[in-house]
């Protein structure tokens, strides 16, 4: 039988490009907690089981009692996470019984359902594994220590990698045991499944599916936030 698709969200950062005195996750859109947002676009969508928040070990029960607050608590169990993102992403791996998983930041809330379900369709249609990038806008040089150019790559073929990220759960766990057992960190969930070998498809999202982690972010953030509310 079929176990359909489960998401791990992440929020057990400490967003110290934020600067902020609380945790960039926890701060208010609209008067609502930044992580909330997040859950509620994946929480109304039929095709997910299983929904886990990953979260600081200090804030497990703040964030309990938010998604209380927010109605979510049928749908959202929340664990604690560990010292860098691939450590949460790990354990909240280890938390679901899916056959297939969505990785997603805590602090991506404007990812919407058109792109979570094109990831998800590729995922199945093509190697198992799929993530949401855009095109690069900008022509990017690559710079040595002394500042000083020393390449440019062709931009054509330059992504900015976002989240969600989506694969089948078996694979992804022996990804990340393996990269565990080496001692390889990443800075996204594809980085280890592309280690394994595996086929990682590209799937073209938005470039308004920001990820909050400087102050200027919050500026934008409110903006969209306005936008969404005149429609
Ligand atoms: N140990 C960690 C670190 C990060 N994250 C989560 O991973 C996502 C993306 O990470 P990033 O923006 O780098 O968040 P922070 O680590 O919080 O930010 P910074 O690097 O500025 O401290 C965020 O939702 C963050 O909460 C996590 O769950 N556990
Ligand atoms: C996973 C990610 O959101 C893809 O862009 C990103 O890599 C998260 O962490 P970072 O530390 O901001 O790179």
């Amino acid at each position: 039988m079929d176990k359909g698709w489960g998401v791990v969200i992440v929020a057990a950062g400490r967003g110290t490009r934020m600067g902020t005195t609380e945790s960039k996750q926890f701060l208010l859109l609209q008067d609502k907690p930044v992580f909330i947002h997040t859950l509620e676009v994946f929480a109304v969508l039929d095709e997910i089981r299983e929904m886990v928040l990953v979260t600081g070990t200090a804030d497990v029960e703040r964030c309990q009692d938010w998604v209380k607050e927010y109605q979510l608590d049928s749908r959202v169990r929340v664990i604690p996470g560990g010292k860098e993102r691939q450590h949460s992403v790990h354990k909240g791996l280890e938390a679901l019984g899916t056959d297939w998983v969505l990785v997603h930041d805590g602090v991506r809330p404007f990812v919407n359902h058109e792109q979570i379900k094109g990831c998800m369709a590729a995922a199945i249609a093509g190697g198992g594994a799929a993530v949401l990038a855009v095109p690069v806008k900008d022509t990017i040089k690559q710079v040595n220590a002394e500042g000083v150019v020393t390449a440019t790559p062709d931009r054509s073929s330059l992504w900015s990698i976002q989240t969600p990220q989506a694969f089948r759960l078996s694979s992804l766990l022996s990804a990340y045991e393996s990269a565990e057992q080496d001692g390889f960190l990443g800075t996204d969930d594809a980085m280890l499944a592309e280690r394994q070998g595996m086929s990682v498809k590209v799937v073209e999202g938005n470039y308004t599916n920001i990820k909050l982690t400087t102050p200027e972010d919050l500026k934008y953030a409110a903006f969209l936030l306005g936008g969404e509310k005149k429609r």
